[in-house]
């Protein structure tokens, strides 16, 4: 990200110094002067972020200020709602992944995402589950491969310990918070180089959410983690850089400062910021 994308962006940087000394690491993902619309009404405003590979960047702020529609253009989705456009650029290792050469699939391989509400398919077995993701992007496994990638991604989603003797049980017959590391596990199968997660906890209890916090540690060496939450313990826990995300009066969102977590807890830059972490107001 250049200063000029900041400036035109108004976005204040807290600490953003490492980003900036060297080259990034692989997964990085950089979106640049995005906007977006439904129908006529602009929701994003030129909103650049470098989100580094192998770390966890948290999206914060208050409801209807963008994040998800941001979260959801980082990996195409947004094209799919017909009275979407966009404009700007997503660059995954300096790659375009609005380049038309790209394939949707493709893209969505490289950038998977857990949503809101776990969603695998109820009927299918577990290990079915994790192997979806391999039959819709086409790629072929003999048994004994695939036996390897279920058990990695089960191992590596937290879940192994706990379904390892009832993979042919079906999916739904799981509890909700086993259902999401099952939604992480089949993420991974195809081996993605970032995962977004929309509030990925937030239909879950306290322990399960726990456990999914756990996950998201152990997966951030080496998968970039870009994750929608309201919780703002949830963000400090988890997350290792945040932007944060406003909508004032109508206006479409944009990141008002962005940075280390630590930094942007600690000493935010921003009135708004600080308002905004110490629950005075969203
Ligand atoms: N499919 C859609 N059609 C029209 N407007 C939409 C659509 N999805 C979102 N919006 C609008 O875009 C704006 C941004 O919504 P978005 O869901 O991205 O915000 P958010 O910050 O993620 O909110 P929340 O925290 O409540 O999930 C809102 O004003 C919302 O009403």
């Amino acid at each position: 990200m250049t200063d000029s994308d900041l400036s035109h962006a108004g976005a204040v940087a807290v600490d953003d110094r490492p980003d900036a000394a060297g080259p990034h690491l692989p997964g990085t993902l950089e979106a640049r002067a995005v906007s977006a619309w439904f129908g006529d009404r602009k929701v994003l405003d030129r909103v650049s972020l470098t989100m580094p590979g192998g770390q966890v960047t948290a999206l914060i702020g208050p409801s209807g200020c963008g994040k998800s529609t941001f979260l959801r253009i980082l990996n195409r989705m947004h094209e799919l709602v017909a009275s979407a456009a966009l404009a700007g650029e997503v660059l995954l290792d300096g790659g375009d992944i609005y380049d038309p050469r790209v394939r949707l699939t493709e893209a969505r391989a490289r950038i998977g995402m857990v949503f809101q509400k776990p969603n695998p398919f109820p009927g299918m077995s577990i290990y079915d589950n994790v192997t979806a993701g391999l039959k819709l992007t086409g790629t072929r496994r003999s048994r004994s491969e695939q036996d390897d990638i279920v058990e990695s991604c089960l191992t590596r989603a937290g879940l192994w310990n706990e379904v390892s003797d009832r993979l042919k049980q079906p999916g739904g017959a799981l509890s909700g918070g086993q259902q999401q590391r099952l939604c992480i596990a089949r993420s991974l199968a195809v081996r993605p180089e970032v995962l977004l997660m929309d509030e990925p906890c937030s239909a879950l209890d306290p322990t399960s959410t726990n456990r999914i916090e756990e996950t998201i540690r152990e997966l951030a060496s080496d998968v970039t983690i870009v994750i929608v939450t309201h919780n703002m313990q949830q963000a400090s826990r988890v997350s290792d850089r945040c932007a944060f995300f406003l909508a004032s009066a109508g206006t479409p969102g944009r990141i008002v400062e962005h940075g280390q977590t630590r930094a942007m807890f600690s000493s935010p830059q921003d009135q708004r910021t600080s308002d905004y972490v110490n629950g005075r107001f969203g």
